[in-house]
């Protein structure tokens, strides 16, 4: 489309739609509706719709506030004093509201509160229920409380929060719903008060569903809630996404959605998204300067209507991720210039084959204007099925890793990939991290629990066996003297300890020793079957622009994040589409044990050794061990060196035949392994040599 055809832009913000929709709204077809960038203007004097937060004790309110508004991570909230007078919070999000946080054990029957101010003005009334707790008196105040709002503001939004049912099982939460839900409507029905409409949510702080439940509160609140749902549901049917949302990005409150059923797992991939690239943001973004001058700047291209490709060029606040399911994650800042503050964004999910249909966003990825610069999102799982991984970004947003240190853990998990040399490793130093969010965003990089475990029990084992061997040389010294003079029975007696300590010995010893090793020969293992490119002297830049633009997103094969299905395609081909563990899968675990090691980064040496090939021990043909026997692959893994290494590669080649080097079965493979080009000419010199001398003799 031309400039000149640009459908009209909208000088009209979101924020005010909804607090004073009397102007008219354009007609809210989608092609035709442009995103207005900057800041929102704050409308003064302008109500704020008011949310009342009630419960008994201890019931969870100011953690819901807390969690949902401040970002604190759940786990937090144990340490939350009890509340002693009304707590009134301004939230400033996409939307202006209070809450009203009330102490649990306020009685404002009596006299004393203005219970018209109180509830006149009120949105809506969330009444919060520990479903972990004996909840008849909670109901008895809910019942109390109903009644008493409906004579100032009938047509208030009762919203029942049955609370903390992470603890409970499903059939109990539903019981317990169910419970409710009956007590309730029996009361007020006795009481007169049966067209009061309630809505319950069962909620709790450790899952998405408290985040799921205040969306809904708060979609109640838009005057303009069937207008944005009318836009989202045409940017789906023009772009064909397949789930749109509007979010208020800082308390991940999903302010409208298309009319196409939520499903949750859309809903918590969408918010994990923001998440991450909050944090992405965080340490790699950049100071952008003066929304408005960016707004300028961008004003012209941000058109959602436009047909041109270069019209259809992505402003800075934008990002997609390609899952390896194939779908695409879009997230799309509207009406804010700054990442950190956004206001707003459009998240869409959509499938590469349909993506690739849609006229608008494939021209728009494919044109000249395509991000040019990815970041690569790393995490230190890539075998469990999350795979380093890429959000293409506009240009702005690029790592330079020259001044960016990375910690030696990610560095390694970068090199092993071929996305780092060694060369490009700066030593470990990674910019303060100060966002709130950033306990709470999905799969951070790694499993620190993991590691201190392993790190514990190695400790553990070894201090184990030491004081099991100091006891053995104190008791051997102590009896072989003294045998003469004690009874038969008890020597022998002291001699079943003994064995039985010095076994004990043993199997520590054993243990940490296969813990170590196990570990070691993992990392070797993987790192010649995965076939690692040697960019030593590769100085072409490692993040530029991508060569597979197949769907129009930068990012190539090897790159993309699966959060969806952690399993590798090859294994969901294969009918395995499960989120289950090697172990649990009966598979040993040498994939984890490698993540491990390389977020410990310590028993790793800091300069790419491990990288090394393999010794000439180790590149022994599958099938012969050391000594020159036969043995087969499964006999000792975790006992001798070679079935480790051997078992290993071929569990690698069996989980990514694409990425497979040689069959480990075949010779070849150990002079692939055992021979590079250095080996070759050192091995031709040697010959001429011998072959010199050979003739001067
Ligand atoms: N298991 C679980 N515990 C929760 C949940 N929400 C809150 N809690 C815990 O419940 C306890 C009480 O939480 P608060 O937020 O202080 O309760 P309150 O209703 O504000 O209490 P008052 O201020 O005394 O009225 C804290 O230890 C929280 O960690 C939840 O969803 N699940």
């Amino acid at each position: 489309m031309a400039r000149g055809n640009r459908p009209q832009k909208l000088n009209y913000s979101l924020e005010r739609w909804m607090q004073d929709p009397s102007p008219p709204l354009q007609s809210p077809t989608p092609s035709k509706v442009s995103m207005q960038n900057g800041p929102l203007p704050r409308v003064r004097g302008a109500p704020r719709p008011r949310l009342l937060l009630q419960g008994q004790r201890r019931s969870g309110k100011s953690s819901i506030s807390s969690v949902v508004f401040h970002k604190m991570p759940p786990t937090e909230t144990l340490f939350l004093e009890s509340t002693t007078r009304i707590q009134k919070e301004p939230v400033n999000t996409f939307m202006d509201f209070q809450v009203w946080d009330f102490p649990g054990q306020i009685d404002y029957n009596d006299g004393t509160f203005d219970l018209e101010a109180i509830f006149s003005d009120t949105g809506a009334l969330i009444y919060v229920i520990d479903a972990q707790d004996e909840y008849l008196e909670a109901l008895t105040r809910l019942h109390q409380t109903i009644i008493t709002i409906q004579r100032f503001n009938p047509s208030i939004n009762v919203e029942v929060f049955i609370h903390k049912v992470d603890g409970l099982s499903d059939d109990f939460k539903l019981d317990t719903q169910r419970d409710i839900v009956q007590r309730t409507t029996d009361e007020l029905a006795d009481l007169g008060f049966d067209s009061v409409h309630i809505n319950y949510h069962l909620t709790s702080i450790y899952d998405h569903s408290i985040f799921e439940a205040f969306s809904k509160v708060i979609q109640k609140l838009l005057p303009e809630l069937g207008t944005l749902e009318n836009l989202l549901n045409g940017l789906v049917s023009n772009c064909r996404i397949e789930k749109a949302f509007l979010f208020d990005v800082l308390s991940k409150i999903y302010v409208a959605t298309d009319s196409s059923p939520v499903d949750v797992q859309s809903y918590e991939i969408c918010s994990d998204y923001i998440d991450v690239v909050l944090d992405m943001t965080e340490i790699y973004g950049y100071d952008r300067g003066d929304s408005s001058e960016v707004s300028t700047a961008e004003e012209s291209k941000s058109s959602i209507g436009s047909t041109n490709a270069e019209d259809w060029t992505l402003p800075d606040q934008s990002s997609v991720m390609k899952l390896q399911n194939g779908m695409v994650l879009f997230l799309r800042e509207i009406n804010n210039g700054r990442f950190e503050h956004l206001g707003d964004a459009t998240i869409g999910i959509s499938r590469p084959n349909v993506y690739c249909t849609g006229e608008h966003w494939q021209r728009q990825h494919t044109g000249p204007t395509s991000p040019p610069y990815e970041v690569a999102f790393f995490s230190n799982q890539p075998l469990d099925g999350i795979r380093p991984g890429v959000i293409a970004s506009s240009n702005k947003l690029s790592l330079d890793w020259s001044s960016r240190r990375l910690p030696s853990s990610t560095t390694h998990v970068l090199r092993r990939t071929g996305l780092v040399s060694p060369l490009d490793q700066q030593s470990p130093r990674l910019p303060s991290v100060s966002h709130p969010n950033k306990n709470r965003t999905f799969p951070r990089i790694g499993y620190s629990a993991f590691s201190y475990s392993s790190t514990m029990e190695r400790m553990l084992a070894c201090l184990l066996g030491v004081v099991l061997f100091l006891r053995i040389v104190i008791d051997w010294s102590y009896i072989v003297p003294q045998e003469s003079h004690v009874s038969t029975q008890s020597s022998r007696s002291r001699i079943l300890i003994l064995c039985l300590l010095a076994g004990f010995t043993v199997i520590a010893a054993a243990i940490s020793f296969r813990f170590f090793y196990l570990r070691r020969f993992a990392i070797r293992g993987r790192a010649s079957a995965m076939d690692v490119p040697d960019r030593s002297t590769d100085r072409t830049p490692l993040l530029g622009p991508s060569e597979d633009s197949t769907h129009g997103v930068a990012g190539s094969s090897a790159t993309h994040v699966d959060f969806l299905n952690p399993v590798p395609p090859r294994l969901q081909a294969h009918g395995r589409n499960d989120s289950t563990s090697p172990q649990d899968r009966g598979e040993p675990d040498f994939f984890r044990a490698q993540d491990i090691e390389a977020q410990q980064g310590q028993a790793l040496p800091p300069t790419g050794d491990h990288l090394a090939e393999p010794s000439p021990q180790e590149c022994l043909p599958s099938g012969i061990d050391a000594h020159g026997q036969p043995y087969s692959p499964g006999d000792g893994v975790g006992i001798g060196r070679r079935p480790i290494v051997t078992s290993v590669i071929d569990q690698v080649n069996r989980l990514f035949p694409e990425t497979a080097s040689p069959s480990s079965d075949t010779p070849e493979y150990a002079s692939s392994l055992c021979l590079d080009e250095d080996d070759e000419e050192d091995k031709k010199e040697e010959d001429k040599k011998a072959e010199d001398q050979a003739g001067n003799r």
